[in-house]
C-alpha cells in the first residue's frame, strides 16, 4: 500500500504514523519497533535536519541540530510529506508562528 494512503488511514484514525521516506522506492516503517528518533514530531520551524546516507549498502538517517537547541527545547524536524489534497490534510500543531497548518 502506498506510504500516502496508509498515513491518511492512521491519521483518520488517530493513530501516529511513524513511517520514514528514504526515497521513491523505500520507506523505513518504525510502526512496531524503532529507536527514541520515531517519537521526533514534526515542526514548520524545525530545530534539526534529517538525511538519507548509505553506510555498507544499507541506508541511515541522520538527524541533526540546524540551529542552537535550548536546554529543555524539544527536537523536532520537517516531515517533508507529499502535499495532498484538501480531503486527506493531516493538521499541523506545531505551533510555529510560520506553521503551514497541515503536515501534507
Ligand atoms: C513519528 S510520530 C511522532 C511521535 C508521536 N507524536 C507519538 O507521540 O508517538 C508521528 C505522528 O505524531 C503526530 N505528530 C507529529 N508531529 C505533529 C504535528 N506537528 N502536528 C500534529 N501531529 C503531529 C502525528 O500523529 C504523526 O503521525
Amino acid at each position: 500500500v502506498c506510504i500516502e494512503v496508509m498515513r491518511d488511514v492512521l491519521s483518520r484514525r488517530n493513530r501516529g504514523v511513524y513511517m520514514f521516506r528514504i526515497d521513491n522506492d523505500y520507506v523505513i516503517d518504525a510502526t512496531i519497533t524503532g529507536g527514541p528518533a520515531r517519537y521526533i514530531n514534526h515542526s514548520c520551524a524545525p530545530n534539526c535536519i534529517t538525511e538519507v546516507v548509505t553506510v555498507e549498502r544499507e541506508n541511515k538517517i541522520i538527524i541533526s541540530s540546524c540551529r542552537r537547541i535550548q536546554r529543555g527545547e524539544e527536537l523536532c524536524y520537517d516531515y517533508k510529506f507529499d502535499l495532498e489534497d484538501d480531503q486527506h490534510k493531516i493538521p499541523c500543531h506545531c505551533g510555529a508562528m510560520n506553521c503551514r497548518k497541515w503536515m501534507n
